[in-house]
């Protein structure tokens, strides 16, 4: 199953690895072309019903592959206003060579005549709410033509995810829907096509993954959440570089819990980071009220960097998770604490291959066996694992994917805080799987293009500047 904002993402990650959406149109068309077949009698007539977007240009492909039926393609609007260049160019494709080919331009001009078939190629999966016109009135004259009716991706006017119609909605017989099941489609005839998308496009971070943020041009205070940082200790730069990587993945707010024996060490590294120390030299049961209160007012919290394994450290870990219900990176020393303790929380850890061992989790060399393993360990103990390795490796125990930017001059210290804290500000709005996968995409990426730039020599801190650009960089980059 997948849903309208994953195909988009899915859609993307395929361009970036060079296979563009015309060559998936391409593969759409011919698809529904087939569909055709299965209930078409040779001799019947096709009436193909586009719309403007690119639900519309698949059915322009599979008129292309319908030249031994009477078909003909009717254009819900001017030419001029087809939506996408890939659309566009199929269309001005059928004009050339004399397709018939109509455009329609109000409602009233719609003659369907009386087609055996009808494919209703009018709106896909981008649309929302209730069919505008002309759409809606010919939405009508598809339901009352009587035709054996074939939606292309989805019925026009039902959504994808949901099932439900927000209005008038084509009556389908059968869909043909492209690549995987969706959601909302359960009560119909529904056949899934393989467009030809390589499975990686799903399973490999890349820059669909980023759709799910807002970008910077729309965002508002309060699109992303407030992160708190429980770090420090035996360690100062860790919890700092955590926090400056929330603040650079764009969190609203980002404050820092460590002992006070530290904090003005760890505010030297960035006068922006605001402190919310406790008393004493390194996290103990004494600390944790003082955490617990501040954590229950943020919307995720990054547990671990600098915090050391002290014995009364790692007791104090597992009672904070013991009764806290919210949302947590876990990271570094506080990882092994995360297989022992019941927990309400919503964890994400992001442990190296070590620290996964060290949590009692597998081992595996080749990364599809080490993914599989993560998954079923995920699985076991609840929580969301990105496993930190040549490729990455991430599982919630149901959704698996792998990361491979990043490369061998990443493996400096300081590094795993930076994704630890972006990891952070992401959770703090997405599902843990989605800000795993994008904070592993964007720490790598960042760290690629740092040694593109000056070579090898890269300090963890390096990559903060880089990590907007990572995260909102242009779509095509
Ligand atoms: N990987 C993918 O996602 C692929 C998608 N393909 C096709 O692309 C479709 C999605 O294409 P698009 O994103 O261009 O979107 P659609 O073609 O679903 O709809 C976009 C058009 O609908 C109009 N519109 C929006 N809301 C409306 C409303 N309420 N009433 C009337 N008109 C409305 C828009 O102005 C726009 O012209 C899929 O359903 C599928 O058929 C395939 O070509 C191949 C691969
Ligand atoms: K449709």
């Amino acid at each position: 199953m997948i849903t309208a904002e994953r195909m988009a993402a899915v859609d993307e990650n395929a361009a970036a690895l060079g296979v563009p959406r015309k060559q998936l149109m391409e593969s759409s068309g011919n698809a529904v072309a087939a569909a055709v077949r299965r209930v078409a009698d040779p001799d019947d007539s096709v009436a193909l019903v586009c719309g403007r977007g690119n639900n519309g240009g698949d059915a322009f492909v599979a008129a292309r592959f319908l030249d031994d039926y009477d078909a003909t393609v009717h254009l819900l609007g001017r030419p001029e206003t087809i939506s996408t260049d890939i659309a566009r160019e199929n269309w001005t494709a059928l004009e050339r060579a004399e397709y018939d080919s109509r455009v329609v331009r109000d409602s009233r001009d719609l003659d369907l005549g009386a087609p055996d078939v009808v494919v209703d190629a009018m709106l896909g999966t981008g649309v929302a709410g209730a069919l505008r016109e002309p759409e809606r009135s010919a939405a009508a004259a598809i339901n009352e033509s009587g035709a054996t009716v074939l939606a292309v991706d989805v019925p026009s006017g039902v959504d994808a995810d949901t099932g439900e119609a927000a209005g008038v909605a084509v009556d389908a017989d059968h869909v043909v829907t492209f690549h995987d099941a969706k959601p909302g489609l359960d009560d119909w005839d529904v056949t899934v096509a393989d467009i030809g998308i390589p499975e990686t496009a799903e399973l490999f971070a890349g820059p669909g993954d980023r759709r799910v943020l807002t970008r910077p041009g729309d965002a508002h205070k309060g699109d992303f959440g407030e992160v708190l940082v429980v770090g420090g200790g035996p360690y100062t730069g860790a919890p700092a570089l955590a926090a400056q990587a929330a603040m650079r993945a764009g969190a609203d707010l980002v404050r820092v819990a460590c002992p006070r024996a530290v904090a003005r060490e760890v505010q030297g590294f960035e006068a922006g980071l605001i402190l919310r120390p406790f008393d004493g030299d390194r996290l103990t049961a004494e600390g944790l009220d003082h955490v617990r209160t501040l954590a229950a007012d943020h919307d995720a919290v990054v547990f671990g960097p600098g915090l050391g394994d002290h014995e009364a450290t790692l007791a104090a870990v597992g009672d904070f998770l013991a009764d806290y219900d919210g949302r947590a990176v876990i990271d570094a020393d506080a990882l092994q604490v995360v297989p022992e303790v019941e927990t309400e929380a919503t964890l994400l850890c992001t442990p190296h291959q070590g620290e996964l061992r060290g949590m009692g989790g597998p081992s595996a060399d080749d990364w599809r066996a080490r993914l599989d393993a993560v998954a079923d360990f995920a699985a076991d103990i609840g929580h969301t694992l990105l496993v930190k390795g040549a490729y990455d490796v991430i599982s919630d125990g149901a959704d698996a994917r792998a990361n491979r930017t990043g490369n061998p001059g990443m493996t400096v210290g300081g590094t795993g805080d930076v994704l630890a804290g972006m990891a952070g500000a992401l959770l703090s709005t997405q599902e843990p799987v989605d800000a795993a996968t994008l904070a592993a995409y964007a720490n790598g990426l960042a760290g690629d293009r740092i040694v593109d730039r000056q070579g090898y020599g890269l300090l963890a801190s390096d990559l903060l500047p880089e990590l907007p650009r990572a995260l909102w960089g242009g779509r095509d980059e």
